[in-house]
This record gives C-alpha cells, structure tokens and sequence, in this order.
C-alpha cells in the first residue's frame, strides 16, 4: 500500500510539486545508497499516525468558522515524536507529512533521541486578531490532547507561529491533564520554562553552517554577500548574525517583497523598521525595492532561502548565480534544483543539517525543563554549537566516502541510524 492512496491528493495543476513525494524520492536515494531492505523503505515511507482535527473557532464577529488541523507522526524509532506546528495558508496534509518526514532525518542526523512529526493549520494568521489565534491554538491543541505529551510527541513553533503559540499550547495542555506540563511544547517564552537561545538557534545553526562551508573553501564570513529569502523567526535572526559576523547582508524579502542594496543593509535598521511596520519590510528607504523572483538570482556568495518550499526549481536553478545555497526553511530547493546546482558545482547545505539549530536548542529546553536546571546563553549556544558542527562535520565525511552530494551524505547518516535503530529494536520482522 503506497501513502498515495491515505493521503488525499491535491492540486491538479501540472506545476504543483508535491513536498510528500519529494521527501519520499530522498529517502528512496537513500535507502538504494544503503542498500536498504524493501521493508525498511515501506515501513519508513508511512508515517506512524496521521490525524486530522476539525478546529471551530467562534471569531471575533460572533460567526463560527471550521478549519482542518492536521498532526503527522512520522517515526518515533528514536524517541518521542518532535517537530513544529505551521500556520500558513498553503498547509496541506501532504506537506505536513513531508516535513514530518524531514524532521524524523534531522534528529537522526544531529543525534539527538527524537524521532519526527509536524503540525500545522491551513490558515493565513495575519488575518484572524490574536484572540482568534488563542482560541485556534487551545482548541487544536485541546483535539490533540491524548496524542502528544513530554514524552510522547514535542510541539515546537515552525512557520507562522512563535513562543506565545507554545505558551498558549502549554497551558491549554496543562488545565487539562490538571498540573504544570512545561515538557509537552518547546519553543516557549522563558518565564514557562523556554530555553535562553531559542527564539535565534535555527538562524545561529544557518550561520554556523555557512561559516564551516566557507571555511572548507578557505574563506571567513567577513564582507561575504549574502541573500536572505524570508524574514521572519529564521531569516531576520540568519541575518542579524551573518551581518555581526561581518557578512554583507545585499538582500533581504518576505511575502511582500524584498530590499536590495549593492553596500549591504544595516540589518539592525531594517529589524527596527520591520517592527515598526508590522513586519513589512517593504519601503525601507535605504533601499531599492526587489521581487522575491529576483532575489533568489541576484549575484551573491550565500544564498539563504529561509521562507517556504519549492522556491528554487528547474525553472530559476540555471539562473541562481550564489556558490552555496542554504536551505534555512524545509524543503526550499526542489530534487531536480539540487542535482542542477549540485552539476554546476554549487554547494548546497541541505536543510536537515542548515536548519537543526531550531530543534537542538529545544531538545537543550527539553532536557534543561526534564532536570529543574536552567542555562545560561552561553551553554546553550555552545552545546548547539557543538552538535551542529559536529554533524556538518559528518556528513562532509559521508559525502567524500561514498562520492554523493552533501543532501545524499545527510540523508544516508539520518535515514541509516533509523533503519538500524529500527532493526535493533526488532521492529522489522
Ligand atoms: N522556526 C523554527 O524554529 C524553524 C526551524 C527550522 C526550520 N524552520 C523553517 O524555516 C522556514 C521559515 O520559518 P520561520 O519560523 O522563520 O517562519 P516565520 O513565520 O517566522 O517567517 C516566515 C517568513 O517567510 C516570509 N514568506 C512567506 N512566504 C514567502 C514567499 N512566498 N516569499 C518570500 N518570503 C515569504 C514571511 O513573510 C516571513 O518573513 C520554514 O520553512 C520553517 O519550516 C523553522
Ligand atoms: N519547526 C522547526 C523546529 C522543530 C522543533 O524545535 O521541534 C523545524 O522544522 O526544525
């Protein structure tokens, strides 16, 4: 039985790039890579659980409004199942599988006992006042309420969501199994239990991996030219610490649009006009107004994409003129993008490697919330650090052992240690 026939199918339009079917075609190169049992690939190609919620949420106008939550558990192999929970217009069950999926090889790659879910609610949140996100966000989590837990499956923000999501989530959880559960989310604000570090760890992780690439090639990040597609959690903290370490940050966007500048932008600057202007970046006056398109192609060193899938394609990878693309967001450079970057002798940094400072440092909330102990920035940036350098270093190795990109190496590490986990654990008969 192959997911097709679980999964609903989607749009029919001949564009659409389907995220589960991307992820499968990775963990299928993979697994031929491994010389994987059929087996293994069948139980691994499906995820564990997959629920679907309806979330009827009584609007600020007195209408009463349904939308779809979705929760997949892709493996729990490695331990309880991890992993954000996404609230974008654009969420489909297939997506949300797909991610899942990655998020089950970012654990495995990093080495840290999680195994992989994903979340997420097919809404636009700028459209609904944060009243109405509370009440989204306790109801869904209050129809998950038997399916996750602190050692169980870990919610986490992802796109669209933040610390006051979790905080809403963690307290919804709490009235009701009756005490305190800070352990069922991560990602939370500090004063119930976040972690210091975690709100700019997946944009620190995006930067440690681009510095280690440059220095592989003999360069520092200082006066590097940067592109960052996406500035939101990820992209704005990936810039803010690119352009201290002295990159030159050329190009910034969102969903609105971008900004160029040829001397780089003041990073600071535009964060404070960002948080003036309702997170727009668009009309910054020190610079000149740029598409999202045109971003993703302008002449640079990096490029960031740090927003959604699909973003480079076989259409614009011929046109990306960056000599290392880091996928900051899942799922940013499609399968066939990769092997055209790849062919051009572009370093692509796979997102199960670029983005994991974002779970490592709540894998560091978890255990600091497990052991009544709390650390200060310091440790925990230097314990991501560690594990985040620790794994690029393992898959470069992987990469020039078995001759295969840097996608291939991180996918064989992650999808190996699961399969072999899996066969320990007598899980395959
Ligand atoms: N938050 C995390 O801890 C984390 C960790 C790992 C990976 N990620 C991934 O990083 C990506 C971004 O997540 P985030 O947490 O920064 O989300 P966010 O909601 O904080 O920000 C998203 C940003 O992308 C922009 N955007 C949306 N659509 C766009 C488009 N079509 N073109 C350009 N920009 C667009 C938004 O305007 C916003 O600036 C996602 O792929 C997410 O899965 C997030
Ligand atoms: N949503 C993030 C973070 C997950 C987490 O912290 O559990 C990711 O894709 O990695």
């Amino acid at each position: 039985m192959s997911l097709a026939s679980v999964l609903p199918l989607e749009a029919a339009s001949p564009a659409y790039i389907c995220p589960f079917d991307q992820a499968c075609s990775y963990l299928e190169a993979a697994a031929k890579e491994l010389r994987l049992d059929r087996g293994i690939i069948e139980i691994l190609s499906h995820p564990r659980k997959v629920v679907t919620v309806s979330v009827p949420v009584k609007l600020d106008s007195g209408e009463i409004q349904v939308v779809a939550g979705h929760r997949v558990q892709h493996s729990d192999v490695l331990g309880p199942y991890k992993g954000g929970i996404r609230y974008h217009p654009a969420v489909t069950l297939r997506e949300v599988s797909a991610l899942a999926m990655l998020m089950t090889w970012k654990c495995a790659l990093l080495g840290i006992p999680y195994g992989g879910a994903k979340g997420g609610i097919a809404i636009d949140p700028k459209r609904y006042s944060v009243g109405e996100l509370e009440r989204i966000s306790r109801r869904y989590i209050s129809e998950l309420i038997k399916d996750i837990g602190p050692s169980v499956d870990i919610p986490a923000p992802d796109m669209g969501t933040s610390a006051r999501e979790m905080a809403w989530m963690m307290d919804t959880y709490s009235v009701n199994v009756g005490h305190a559960v800070p352990g069922v989310v991560t990602g939370k604000p500090l004063s119930v239990g976040g972690s210091r570090g975690r709100e700019m760890a997946t944009g620190r992780g995006a930067m440690i991996i681009v510095r280690e690439a440059l220095a592989d090639q003999g360069k520092s990040l200082a006066g590097v030219r940067v592109a960052i597609q996406g500035f939101g959690n990820v992209g704005s903290a990936a810039a803010e610490l690119l352009y201290e370490a002295g990159a030159k940050i050329i190009a910034v966007s969102n969903s609105a649009g971008g900004v160029f500048s040829q001397d780089g932008l003041d990073i600071p600057k535009l964060k404070a006009y960002a948080a003036e202007n309702r997170k727009s970046i668009v009309g910054y006056p020190q610079a000149v107004a740029i598409s999202n398109a045109d971003l993703l192609t302008l002449p640079c060193d990096v490029l960031i994409p740090a927003a959604l899938e699909n973003q480079i394609t076989e259409e614009n990878a011929n046109q990306v003129q960056a000599q290392i693309v880091a996928e900051a967001a899942n799922g940013p450079v499609t399968l066939e993008a990769s092997l055209s970057l790849e062919a051009r002798g572009v370093t692509v940094l796979p997102d199960i490697l670029a983005n994991a400072g974002g779970v490592v440092v709540s894998y560091l909330e978890w255990v600091q919330g497990l052991s009544y102990l709390f650390w200060d920035e310091e440790r925990v940036n230097r314990e991501m650090e560690h594990l985040m350098v620790q794994a690029y270093h393992q898959v470069i190795q992987q990469s020039k052992k078995r001759q295969v990109s840097l996608r291939l190496a991180a996918y064989t590490l992650g999808v190996g240690r699961v399969a072999q986990a899996l066969t320990d654990r007598g899980l395959y008969p």
